[in-house]
Parts: structure tokens; C-alpha cells; sequence
């Protein structure tokens, strides 16, 4: 780097990275996670998951697509900030709107290029997400100790509730659905099955999955309760993703999935809902070293023996070895070993710790949302 650094980034353990700071000006404490996706920025810092996060991209070209207002997966960035290898390529793309370094500086999101990645994603795997203070001063002068001081200040994702923070104010309808389709699959245009989806921070591609899948979607806040849902009379119940400690959401949605749970009707949950669904189930959850970010994870299907590729984005994880008697482990990760998806044995209430939706990523487990239409085609056939 031959210019003066105008960003900087300090590690609650000392360690300083400089770069040259782009979007907003200003400071920001977070948990530090690497992502390895080649492609789909502006979803993953759109991703209401990463609430508390600041994102260090493995692939270098980042920018180099813009950004469009039908990529964001709601309606600001949520993630804390970025961290790339280079400064932003300029947006080429027929659908770009605008350039990525406006959109993060109008929405006062912090990036920093011109860091060497594969240091501190390295940094990373070996130390644990680390808590930082991400500083960008167009005039380059940053107080290093008080930025120290401030990442180890910074308390952590564990035993955080932001699902509350990111979550709808008042429930809506949803009805868009995807605009392309994973090969083999057709939309079904008729919104067959009522289905109640709990917004812990839902991604918007879930909710056009779901649309897509046959389901008219009515989405209600992460706090509602069991009567709240079960008033709505609906053919299924969906449990969305979500950013924090799956324990401290728990709180107050163990007890509206356990309500849930006490009518027969399908559940379908994607990564923060699974792990709530798992919590409610009897089963615990943990955190992870450095987690799973990324859009190249191998998932073994347990029933098939099938390898998916998908999207990942978590931190916690369900211990599969917590899984009480009656939920079997249906996807396991192969990176890991860690689970990666549960079902009751008798009842289709099922879940996945990926992203089924991609958004971005591969397409393979769109599946999912087709088993759980057809889950509720049978339950509304056999309840009737
Ligand atoms: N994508 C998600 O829903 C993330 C779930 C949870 N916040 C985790 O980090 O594990």
C-alpha cells in the first residue's frame, strides 16, 4: 500500500490491520467472520443474519457487479461491515444500479480494501471469530489503543438476541415469487397451503421459495406467541434464519414452537429456526470456532446418501449428539462432521442448518421446499 491508510481494523488480542477505508466514515465493533462465496455480496451483507458481523470476503473481486435494488434480502445492509483484498472493482453489470461503495456509504455500512485476506482469515481459524473495531478516517488517524480497547469491550454474539432487533414490526403478506428456477422445477402458481412464516430476520428469497412452493405466506414478528400463530389456522408453520445466540431468541420462541408442535402440522425451519426447532425438540446448541460462511459447504442427506452443495451462514450449531430420542439426524456436514439438518421421526417437522434458498449459492436443496408443500398437500388430505 503505497497511499496513507484510511481504515483500520483492531483485533481484541492487539493485532492491527490497515487499508484504505470506502462507504461510511466512522467506527463500528463486531464479531469478525470470513465468507467464502465467489459471488452474491450485496445478499450476504443484506442478509439480516449477519447483524453484529463485519465480513471478510475470501474472493478478491468484490464490487465488480454493483449492486440492484432486486438483490437486497431486506432493506438495508445488516451486516456491522466488509473487508476485501482489493479496493471495489467498478459495477459492471446490466443490472447494476448503483456502485457498491455509494450504497455502503448511503447506508452506513464501513468497508475496508487493500487487506491481505489470507492473513486474517487465517487469523480467524485459528483464534475463533474474533470481537473487532473496524475504524475508515479519511484523514488517516485512528487511536490504536482505544479501538483495542473497544474490540474486547464488544461482548459478543453468545448469549445475544437480535432476531428481535431485525425482525418485522407487524405482520405482512407475502406473494412474490422467485424470478428463476433451480432445473427441474416448475413455480406453482396456486397458493394452496396457508403457511404462517416466523420472521427472525427472514431473507427475502426464502419467503418468494416459499411463495414459489405452493404457500400463501403470512409473515408474523419473531415474538409472536403460540396463539398468535395457531389463530391463523395455517397448514404449516415456517421458521425463518436469523442473526445471534439461537438460546437467547429461544426464549421466547421455544415456547411458541413448542405450542406449535402440540397441533399436527408440518414445521419447516432454515438455519436460525432449526436451531430453535432443535432447542424446542430438547436438543442444545453451541457455538462454533470460526462457523460456516459460504457457498461451496458439502451436506450429506443421511436418508439418501445424496451430497448437496449449499449456502452456509452460521456461527452456532446444533450438537448432534444432544438430539433426543424421536429426532434423527437427517444432514451432516462434510467439512465437519456437524449437523446439518434434523427431523422428528414420525411427524414431517423437519429442518436444515444451510440455506435452501441460496440466494446466493448453489440450487440443490431447493427440494426442501417442496417437501414441505407436499407435507402439508398430506396433512390437509389426511386431516380433511
Ligand atoms: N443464518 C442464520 O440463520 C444464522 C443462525 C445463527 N445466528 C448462527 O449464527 O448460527
Amino acid at each position: 500500500m503505497t497511499q496513507k491508510p484510511t481504515a483500520c481494523l483492531a483485533l481484541a488480542n492487539g493485532t492491527i490491520f490497515y487499508g484504505m477505508g470506502f462507504g461510511a466514515t466512522g467506527e463500528t465493533t463486531a464479531e469478525l467472520c470470513f465468507n467464502t462465496a465467489m459471488t452474491g455480496y450485496q445478499e450476504i451483507m443484506t442478509d439480516p443474519s449477519y447483524a453484529g458481523q463485519v465480513v471478510t470476503f475470501t474472493f478478491p473481486h468484490i464490487g465488480n457487479t454493483g449492486v440492484n435494488p432486486d438483490d437486497d434480502e431486506t432493506a438495508d445492509p445488516v451486516a456491522a461491515g466488509m473487508i476485501v483484498k482489493w479496493d471495489p472493482t467498478h459495477a459492471s453489470s446490466w443490472r447494476a444500479t448503483e456502485e457498491l461503495t455509494g450504497w455502503l456509504a448511503k447506508r452506513g455500512r464501513i468497508g475496508m480494501g487493500g487487506v491481505d485476506t489470507r492473513r486474517l482469515t487465517r487469523a480467524i481459524r485459528q483464534q475463533g471469530a474474533p470481537h473487532v473495531a473496524l475504524a475508515h478516517n479519511p484523514d488517516g488517524i485512528f487511536d490504536i489503543e482505544a479501538l483495542v480497547r473497544k474490540a474486547r469491550a464488544f461482548e459478543g454474539l453468545e448469549g445475544l438476541d437480535l432476531a428481535k432487533d431485525v425482525t418485522c414490526a407487524q405482520s405482512y403478506n407475502w406473494n412474490e415469487m422467485r424470478w428463476a428456477w433451480p432445473e427441474g422445477y416448475k413455480p406453482q402458481t396456486d397458493a394452496r397451503h396457508k403457511v404462517v412464516a416466523i420472521d427472525f430476520g427472514a431473507k427475502r428469497n426464502i419467503l418468494r421459495c416459499l411463495a414459489s412452493a405452493g404457500c400463501d405466506v403470512t409473515v408474523l414478528p419473531a415474538t409472536a406467541t403460540g396463539e398468535e400463530v395457531m389463530a391463523l389456522n395455517p397448514d404449516g408453520v415456517f421458521l425463518s434464519n436469523g442473526p445471534g445466540d439461537p438460546a437467547a431468541t429461544g426464549a421466547y420462541a421455544v415456547p411458541m414452537i413448542k405450542q406449535v408442535l402440540s397441533h399436527d402440522i408440518p414445521v419447516f425451519g432454515i438455519c436460525l429456526g432449526h436451531q430453535i426447532l432443535a432447542l424446542a425438540l430438547g436438543a442444545k446448541t453451541v457455538k462454533m470456532n470460526h462457523g460456516h460462511h459460504g457457498a461451496n459447504h458439502p451436506v450429506k442427506d443421511m436418508e439418501t446418501g445424496k451430497v448437496e452443495i449449499t449456502s452456509m451462514n452460521h456461527g452456532f450449531t446444533v450438537d448432534g449428539q444432544s438430539l433426543p430420542v424421536g429426532v434423527k439426524e437427517t444432514h451432516v456436514s462434510l467439512f465437519d462432521g456437524s449437523n446439518c439438518g434434523i427431523r422428528l421421526a414420525d411427524r414431517p417437522v423437519f429442518s436444515v442448518q444451510y440455506h435452501p434458498e441460496a440466494s446466493p449459492g448453489p440450487q440443490d436443496s431447493y427440494y426442501l421446499f417442496e417437501r414441505f408443500s407436499q407435507a402439508m398437500q398430506e396433512s390437509t388430505t389426511t386431516n380433511n
